[in-house]
């Protein structure tokens, strides 16, 4: 693997480093918001917003996520040296997919609520997204990661995992990318085994496949929306929303 790493613990540390600089919110700070859940009155507000009005409102807070998960990217030992183009083209599939395993850690599984806005909302608020089995998928996902009880390492060396995938569509030097991807693999059950949860493992592997339907779940209805709504997709929705996933 990358030879500025003289060993597997330094690769996992600087990815566990980047990954608690690139949380966004910390998880005191979503301890503390736990229980602040919305009222009858915001609710309403929310299921009474127009389709567009609510996908806006949500492409605006993802891509914030999405940011983060950008910057965790740039950190992963060997991810900078792959070409700008294999950058990219990892970072269009597998941000939003980053995204949804970082989720768990903005879910309230005792209420099946998720961060949003400040408080934590349950699945009746996006109703006015008009895609309720993606958000139903989006809650089931995170209710599913939550229960694996993740520790923010396992966290940290799955998210690159999921990001460094030779799978990728359109990637012009597999090689170099599974170089990578060798890398943090062996990282991941490095801490597994250090962790005595190497069955684990498996379990994640399948949470893999599950995330790649999730997403292309959420391109389907991208595609959908931006059909309905072009100009809100084309004009109103953060550039980097747009160019990753549209
Ligand atoms: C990394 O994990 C997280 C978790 C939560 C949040 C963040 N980061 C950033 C900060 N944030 C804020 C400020 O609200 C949270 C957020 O965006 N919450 C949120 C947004 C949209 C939701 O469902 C709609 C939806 C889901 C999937 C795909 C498309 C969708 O709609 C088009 C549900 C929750």
């Amino acid at each position: 693997y990358p030879h500025s790493l003289r060993n597997i613990d330094e690769l996992c540390a600087s990815i566990v480093r980047s990954h608690r600089e690139t949380t966004q919110y910390r998880a005191e700070e979503l301890q503390a918001l736990r229980w602040k859940v919305l009222s009858r009155e915001e609710i309403q507000a929310y299921q009474s917003k127009s389709v567009d009005d609510m996908w806006q409102h949500c492409a605006i807070r993802l891509t914030d996520a999405v940011q983060y998960v950008v910057e965790f990217a740039k950190h992963i030992p060997g991810f900078r040296m792959l070409s700008q183009n294999d950058q990219i083209a990892l970072l269009k599939t597998g941000s939003m997919e980053v995204v949804l395993v970082r989720m768990c850690r903005y879910f309230n599984t005792e209420n099946n609520t998720v961060f949003f806005d400040g408080k934590f909302a349950g699945v009746e608020v996006f109703k006015s997204l008009a895609c309720g089995d993606l958000i139903t998928a989006v809650f089931d996902f995170a209710h599913n990661m939550c229960a694996l009880k993740l520790t923010e390492q396992q966290i940290a060396l799955f998210s690159a995992l999921v990001l460094i995938n030779t799978e990728r569509p359109c990637l012009e030097d597999r090689t170099r990318v599974q170089r990578v991807q060798r890398s943090v693999e062996f990282g991941l059950s490095h801490i597994l085994h250090r962790d005595n949860q190497e069955s684990l493992l498996h379990k994640l592997y399948q949470r893999m496949a599950v995330l790649r339907s999730l997403c292309s779940l959420h391109m389907e209805k991208l595609r959908w929306f931006s059909q309905r709504y072009p100009l809100t997709a084309h004009s109103l929705f953060p550039p980097l929303y747009k160019e990753l996933f549209a």
